[in-house]
């Protein structure tokens, strides 16, 4: 078996009790499963959930507090008994571990995430787990990741890993939630994320878990667009993890032909902030996804927003389908004058730096 580089990530619902703390069995049955990982010399990348679930009863809360600060609190109470049993276990097993704690806006600001990512590649380098958690006490609400899957997805297309695994209470995705639904069947592979995943995913079944599927099938989304493969599923027999990395675990594959995404490209397409839209015709949507082409003012249908040359847009389809994003060279104002002319024309008439709306090397398709 090759080398590769995983990232697990575990929820709280697999770490720790339903009225809160620490399960410490099954802290020591993951950390054993993960050891075995990276005996098969496995680059190992850990993200976890269980702060605000291993904290909460410590403060005195009796259930998982709702209200932001309260979650906070129980969080950096938490955290630190979640590393102090994580430590444990992996120091007896010969393994050095270290805390990484990220949040949503350390993603967006390109020097900050290069010295994450320098700091992981040199842990990485002297067999150090990194153990990753949102860094809930500065995490403002509106930017959250709240879960921790897509915060795992971020990290896996970072690091450019081969597999994101995350272990959850279930065994995969099912046609509906099956704590409700006993007649819902597993789904065995995805290889498209559509609308009707969405749908048929619900949120947390479980009183310490956030996301539920619907937040693994987002991390699916974004770790399937960096070439990141995925698994969701449960890992609680010896040896479940070392199979689902190797394909056959109990839970659902989410298979991706894409390749691994440039820094500039992740930024584009996961954490800029689109100023407007642009909708474009089909031929500039075919152009755009099939023939790796630049988008030029014929096929730019109609705009939307106020935005200036440099400005991330989203471009959609005449059907409002989203296409992807990209850095725009026009203002909106130049683009309504520019719109359905031939390059010719808007040379003629217009004063634009660049002809291209948005060039290939500032775009990603996201359809
Ligand atoms: N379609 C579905 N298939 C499987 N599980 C689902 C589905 N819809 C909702 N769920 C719920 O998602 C839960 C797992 O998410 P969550 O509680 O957030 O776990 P974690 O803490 O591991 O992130 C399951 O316990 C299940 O009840
Ligand atoms: N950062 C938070 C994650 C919250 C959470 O419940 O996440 P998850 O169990 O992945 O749905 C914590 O450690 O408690």
């Amino acid at each position: 078996m090759t080398t590769h580089r995983i990232v697990v990530k575990i929820g709280s619902s697999s770490l720790t009790s339903p009225e809160g703390g620490l399960n410490r069995d099954k802290i020591g049955y993951f950390v054993r499963e993960l050891a075995r990982l990276k005996d098969k010399k496995h680059q190992l990348l850990f993200v976890t959930s269980g702060a605000v679930a291993a904290g909460f009863r410590s403060i005195g809360y009796e259930k998982r507090p709702k209200v932001l600060h309260e979650k906070q609190a129980s969080a950096a109470v938490g955290q630190a008994l979640l590393m102090q049993a994580y430590q444990e276990v992996f120091s007896s097993l010969g393994i050095t571990t270290a805390q990484i704690l990220l949040t949503r806006s350390d993603f967006s600001e390109r020097k900050r995430i290069h010295n994450a990512t320098m700091t992981i590649e040199e842990l990485l380098k002297h067999q150090v787990v990194p153990i990753i958690n949102e860094n809930d006490t500065v995490s403002v609400d509106e930017l959250k990741f709240g879960d921790n899957d897509t915060l795992s997805a971020l990290v896996a297309n970072l690091v450019k890993a081969e597999q994101l695994l995350i272990f959850t209470d279930t065994d995969g995705l099912y046609t509906a939630d099956p704590r409700t639904n006993p007649d819902a069947k597993r789904i065995e592979r995805v290889t498209e994320i559509t609308e009707d995943l969405y749908r048929i995913a619900g949120g947390s079944g479980s009183s310490v878990g956030t996301g539920g599927m619907r937040s693994k099938i987002e991390a699916a989304r974004i770790a399937m667009r960096g070439g990141v493969k995925v698994f969701v599923g449960k890992a609680d027999q010896s040896g479940d993890v070392i199979q689902a990395a190797e394909g056959n675990g109990k839970g659902t594959y989410f298979d991706t032909v894409l390749h691994t995404l440039p820094m500039k490209k992740q930024w584009l397409a996961f954490h800029s902030q689109p100023q407007g839209r642009i909708i474009v015709d089909n031929g500039a949507k075919a152009a755009l996804l099939t023939m790796g082409k630049s988008l030029l003012p014929a096929g730019v249908v109609e705009v939307e927003g106020e935005f200036h040359p440099g400005d991330v847009v989203e471009v959609i389809g005449e059907g409002r389908d989203i296409i992807g994003r990209g850095v725009v060279n026009y203002a909106a104002w130049q683009l309504k004058a520019a719109a359905r002319l031939s390059t010719m024309e808007v040379e003629r008439r217009l004063d634009v730096q660049r002809i291209e709306v948005i060039h290939r090397d500032e775009w990603i398709s996201l359809a």
